[in-house]
């Protein structure tokens, strides 16, 4: 099957009056990945997901999903589901009227029980929104995306205030939806998920991308890192380390495997016990950390 984009940003500007919140912005998704918007505070991914979802109209430059463009509603939105960040259900709804609601409004067709089974509320099928905890109306929120199982599912931090296992049952709905070919645009603050399940992400920074590629590609340049505690009195250590704040040393390294067998080795012929020995590649917080 060919690579086709689902969407398609080319030089996009969003501005507020005189402060301009996207500047020059260009990116595209391929038909199936999952892509993470991801970026500090106030850098630009809610104007610019409002853009592409529809929601907003760009200052400049063009905006396609599925080679139309976003603010023809017609055309676009039965294709797409949108799991916004509070979806503001009507409190005195049940959870099977608002499920059935967005049937309604989305224009696609499923099963309102289906739905329900996998965001895994069908034993609050009969209570109201008003009466669900945090969790439960967050995956009420996820209900919109699911529905009908939409080629193009917009997921805005999904998995905020959701217990572990609901986390999980989410990302394995994801991971379903994705099989049957549903292309994902995710934003989260949980870096570790972006960096499990993302194939690609844009790193946003003041109204443009401060990186974009895989996890891969945004942590390659930066090195990794081998932590742990020593006794109070030790030999030379074999290679640089720095004490950190908590006492312990740090070594960063462009070859962990060559830097961590010359450590165990010193470590072995001095019976030393390296404690709290941890290593591995730079993760994508280090590379958040790095754009301060
Ligand atoms: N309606 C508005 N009027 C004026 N300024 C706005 C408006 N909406 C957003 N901004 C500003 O535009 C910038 C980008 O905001 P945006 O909400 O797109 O960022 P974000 O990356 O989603 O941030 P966060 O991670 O904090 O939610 C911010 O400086 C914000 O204050």
């Amino acid at each position: 099957m060919p690579t086709t984009n689902v969407i398609e940003v080319e030089r996009l500007n969003v501005a507020y009056g005189d402060f301009h919140a996207v500047r020059d912005l260009s990116f595209h998704v391929r038909r199936g990945e999952l892509y993470a918007l991801l970026g500090t505070n106030g850098a630009g991914k809610t104007s610019t997901l409002e853009t592409v979802e529809g929601h907003r109209t760009a200052t400049s430059g063009t905006v396609r999903v599925f080679g139309e463009n976003p603010r023809d509603r017609a055309a676009v939105r039965p294709r797409m589901g949108i799991m916004l960040q509070d979806s503001g259900f009507t409190p005195d709804l049940t959870v099977a009227e608002s499920v059935r609601l967005i049937g309604a409004l989305t224009r696609r067709t499923d099963r309102p029980e289906r739905v329900l089974d996998v965001v895994d509320l069908t034993r609050k099928a009969d209570t109201k929104v008003s009466q669900l905890s945090g969790g439960e109306k967050r995956r009420l929120d996820f209900a919109t995306a699911v529905y009908g199982g939409p080629e193009l599912v917009f997921l805005d931090e999904p998995t905020t205030g959701l217990d572990i296992q609901s986390r999980d049952a989410l990302w394995s709905t994801v991971d379903k939806l994705r099989e049957g070919g549903t292309t994902v645009v995710l934003t989260t603050h949980y870096l570790e998920e972006a960096q499990q399940y993302a194939d690609r992400i844009g790193l946003m920074h003041r109204g443009t991308f401060h990186r974009e590629g895989t996890v891969a590609e945004l942590t390659r340049t930066l090195p990794s890192v081998i932590r742990f505690g020593l006794p109070a009195s030790t030999p030379v250590l074999p290679l640089d380390a720095r004490r950190e704040a908590d006492g312990r040393y740090l070594v960063e390294t462009f070859e962990l495997q060559k830097s961590m067998s010359v450590l165990l080795r010193w470590a072995e012929d001095h019976s030393l016990e390296l404690r709290e020995l941890e290593a591995g590649p730079t993760r994508l917080d280090d590379v958040f950390r790095a754009i301060a």
